[in-house]
């Protein structure tokens, strides 16, 4: 077993006594500490609160009495969890945000335990691990050992991407996902909500969008109650909900409820009768941006937006015989990289005035479009990442990472080792540069993943990503690790997570 028992992601600092206290379902509470700035109407704590309960507690379907089973001499029994929330203002009904301090300390010692920490965000990570430290003997007798922990992440940005285009997927999964995400301490959920096969967002302002673009115009699609519920759930969890509406390529199934919106491919001089990218020429297709960023300004309430900008196919463009008259109307020649940074700078300035801020696929970077200080470039494209994260920095972006991290290429063994084994900041650069990235994504595509098999192919192996962007860059001992990734494996697997298992092995409560 590991020396730092079943922590994941390990904390900055941790010091484990071999002090053991009791702990029993029917004397003890975790409470609001007196000084505590967070009071009984904070629920994002009260809610935390039970449902971190119910995780140290609930499994024990066996009755427990303390004192059952070896009699250790006088047990010490811990009675309360007492939260501190030190900051004047908790930011209970707030959004998290790239800049929000989750800092945390816990000290576990008699007769109670001590979470301080400047804001709810903190607290919410600091129960995690409290809930994590907490271990039970052959008879269900649960048990902590007297710990100080002192805790805060390497990186701000520590997310995972969804993608509900290629298969839509019930809200029960994307919640359930949210759950485990606070489980490992990460904190962005990017759903990557529509792409060519379908658009399952229920937009207000364009109901024909899913009506005709949807797999099913009801049973597989997001209404505003839906994306407010999957808001809510990631708030509480202090997880970040950032939407990408990914354009102008992969847009195929816009184009079923807005005509007009994608570029007509030409076969000789005819409309071939497919389409491609959005036509970037017609202000049609401007007032159509403007109108549905705004509406989702409102709808997600974080400070940044996805707008993708990968994988942009020229071919369809080249065939329009209006592109070639406005690519030597611009002076554009034949470079359509050209086209579609006009695209995107005019989609930029668009979603600019909605007070947004915005993330972007790397080509949008590498195809030299304008962007505004505080754009977020995402590093995606395998091979070669190491010197777009140089270059991106070097141009003085905020930068993310996933391109190690795309959990929907499977293989044989345990390959969350390699996932782990990244380092996000081995590029070459400058300390100034090394400051820019703040963080990366484990991508989990949907090609051929829905809700049948998304929590045992992104479980634990995301659990690893989420280890290299919390803890310190010197946590690296991959056996110490296994050890500890084998037991918050099981754990998710007892609150009911169906992670796959490392290796053989097995579980003291299996899934069922
Ligand atoms: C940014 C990005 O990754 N774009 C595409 N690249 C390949 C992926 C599958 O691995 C998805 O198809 C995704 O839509």
């Amino acid at each position: 077993p590991s020396k730092f028992g079943s922590l994941w992601p390990l904390p900055q600092k941790v010091k484990l006594s071999a002090v053991s206290l009791k702990l029993t379902g029917v004397s003890f509470q975790i409470a609001d500490a007196k000084g505590s700035s967070a009071g009984s109407g904070c629920s994002l704590l009260q809610d935390a609160y039970r449902r971190y309960y119910e995780y140290v507690f609930g499994g024990a379907k066996r009755q427990q009495q303390p004192g059952k089973g070896r009699r250790a001499a006088g047990p010490a029994v811990l009675t309360e969890l007492q939260v501190w929330i030190t900051s004047p203002d908790p930011e209970c009904d707030g959004y998290p945000g790239v800049a929000s301090d989750e800092s945390y300390e816990l000290t576990v010692d008699q007769p109670y335990a001590v979470l301080k920490a400047p804001k709810v965000w903190g607290a919410l990570h600091g129960l995690e691990t409290f809930s994590q430290l907490v271990y039970e003997d052959e008879y269900g007798v649960k048990s902590i050992n007297s710990t100080t922990i002192s805790d805060f992440p390497r990186f701000a940005h520590r997310g995972i991407l969804l993608d509900s285009a290629r298969h839509f997927l019930p809200i029960k999964v994307i919640l359930a996902n949210l759950e485990t995400m606070a489980m490992n301490k990460l904190n962005v959920f990017h759903w990557h909500i529509t792409d060519d096969q379908s658009f399952p967002y229920l937009s207000r302002t364009f109901p024909q969008l899913s009506q005709q673009g949807a797999y099913h115009p009801y049973t597989h699609v997001y209404t505003p109650a839906d994306v407010k519920m999957v808001v809510e759930f990631g708030r509480l969890r202090g997880i970040r909900v950032i939407p990408e509406f990914d354009t102008p390529g992969h847009t195929q199934s816009w184009g079923k409820g807005q005509t007009d919106l994608l570029t007509p491919c030409y076969s000789g001089s005819k409309p071939s009768g497919s389409f491609g990218p959005v036509n970037p020429i017609l202000n049609t297709t401007y007032d159509f941006m403007s109108q549905f960023f705004k509406e989702i300004s409102t709808v997600f309430p974080d400070a940044y937006v996805h707008l993708g900008g990968d994988e942009v196919d020229f071919s369809c463009w080249k065939s329009n015989p209006d592109i070639q008259t406005f690519m030597d109307q611009q002076g554009f020649g034949k470079d359509f990289s050209k086209l579609e940074s006009f695209y995107i700078q005019k989609l930029l300035n668009i979603v600019a005035t909605t007070q947004k801020g915005y993330m972007i696929w790397q080509e949008v970077f590498d195809n030299g479009v304008q962007l505004k200080p505080d754009a977020v470039v995402h590093v995606w494209i395998g091979g070669g990442a190491n010197d777009e994260m140089g270059k991106v920095t070097a141009a003085g972006y905020t930068t993310i990472l996933s391109a190690p991290w795309y959990l929907d290429y499977i293989s044989y063994a345990q390959d969350w080792q390699k996932y782990y084994k990244v380092e996000p900041l081995s590029f070459n650069g400058t300390e100034e540069q090394k400051k820019l990235v703040i963080g990366g994504e484990a991508c989990l595509w949907g090609e051929y993943v829905d809700a049948t098999n998304l929590t045992p192919r992104l479980w634990p192996r995301a659990s690893a990503v989420a280890e290299r962007l919390w803890s310190a860059a010197d946590v690296t001992d991959i056996n110490d690790t296994f050890n500890r990734l084998s037991v918050h494996r099981c754990r998710m697997v007892a609150r009911g997570i169906p992670a796959q298992p490392l290796f053989s092995s097995y579980c003291p409560r299996e899934y069922k």
